[in-house]
């Protein structure tokens, strides 16, 4: 309930108008969430509230005050959260279209792009790879990265000339939720303002303080007309893996096609004889190094399932516990002779 953290106690105009953007709605309307963490001023200071249990994009049916659960997710976009928990952290939900922003300036980095393709399959999204700075690329680096990123487009643009913004913003509908996703100074602020045409998001050059551009004043979901709904969260923008491996099988298809000739079926690809992705890597049928990098992403994912099947295990034996000793307290108490 919103009223329990405090939000009538906001001293701050700008959230007392429009906490977690929920309240501006009408009584029995299902919303959507732009931000789930809000700033509260409570008498001389001010604390940061999260909605815990949803996400942004979520879809919830509100009175204005208070919220129920989210409706279920078409699609979510998740990461392991940071620090060595196995938790998961939804950073967007409902999203259709994940564009994945790598500048072939200096030189796209095709791990990363394969990294960001995992986790974007995974969310139920569809990934576009967005080559950017192509007026400054020296060489034409696409064809590479179209073959790691198979299954998915791959679109060159450059946010300074304009060019091939078209072909972009055919793939994008009108009405349907977009994250970016990429390192820092890959330029999607400026794609999404070269798309937009208007400034939606600061750039590098305007924030040239070195300040980040995310404070929680930040609407983290913007509506762009003509060009559909834009979530810009900071945890998106930056690159973790998650639990899921059936991120694993659309990004690297290829070599799992080749990897179900391995001789062995839990082959590690490694050491054992009639492995046919060594074969293929040594015959020049597969690239070592998108090999080594689908091992690599393979491995996280195996050791954050364990780490969760650990913690769940470990969750199970203090529940069981905790029942265990309440059970006993009620016995004891049952035994105890009357009055004492
Ligand atoms: N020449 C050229 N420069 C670009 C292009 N796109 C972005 N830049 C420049 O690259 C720098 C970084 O761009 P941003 O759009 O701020 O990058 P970002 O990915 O949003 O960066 P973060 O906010 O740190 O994640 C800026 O100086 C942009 O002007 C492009 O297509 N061509
Ligand atoms: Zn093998």
């Amino acid at each position: 309930m919103i009223s329990d953290l405090g939000w009538d106690e906001a001293r701050d105009e700008e959230w007392r108008a429009d906490p977690v953007s929920l309240t501006g709605a009408a009584p029995g309307r299902v919303v959507r969430v732009e931000r789930t963490t809000i700033r509260v001023a409570l008498d001389d200071r001010v604390v940061t509230v999260h909605a815990n249990g949803l996400a942004v994009g979520d879809w919830v049916a509100t009175d204005g005050a208070t919220w129920a659960s989210p409706l279920p997710r078409r699609t979510q976009l998740a990461r392991q959260a940071s620090g060595r928990t196995s938790d998961e952290q939804v950073l967007a939900a409902n999203v259709d279209a994940v564009l994945i922003v790598e500048p072939l300036h200096p030189a796209p980095n095709a791990r990363r792009i394969e990294r960001m393709l995992t986790l974007a399959w995974a969310s139920g999204a569809t990934p576009i790879v967005v080559l950017t700075k192509s007026d400054l690329a020296e060489r034409d680096s696409a064809p590479e990265i179209e073959s790691t990123a198979s299954g998915a487009d791959v679109v060159v643009v450059s946010s300074a000339t304009g060019a091939n913004l078209d072909r972009l913003r055919g793939l994008i509908h009108p009405g349907q939720t977009f994250v970016l996703m990429g390192p820092s100074g890959a330029g999607k602020s400026s794609l999404v303002n070269a798309l937009a045409g208007r400034e939606v998001l600061e750039t590098g050059e305007v924030r040239g303080d070195g300040k980040g551009r995310h404070t929680t004043t930040h609407r983290e979901l913007i509506v762009i007309d003509g060009l559909g709904c834009l979530i810009d969260t900071p945890g998106i923008r930056e690159v973790g893996m998650t639990a899921h491996q059936s991120g694993l099988g659309a990004t690297f298809a290829d070599v799992l096609d080749v990897a179900a000739e391995c001789r062995f079926h839990d082959c590690t690809h490694t050491v054992e004889p009639g492995c046919a992705v060594r074969g293929a890597v040594e015959n020049g049928l597969l690239d070592g190094a998108r090999v080594a990098s689908f091992q690599r992403i393979e491995r996280e994912i195996a050791q954050q399932a364990l780490r969760k099947s650990t913690h769940d295990r470990r969750d199970e034996r203090i529940e069981t516990k905790s029942r265990r000793a309440g059970m006993r307290a009620v016995m004891d108490a049952k035994k105890r002779p009357r009055g004492q």
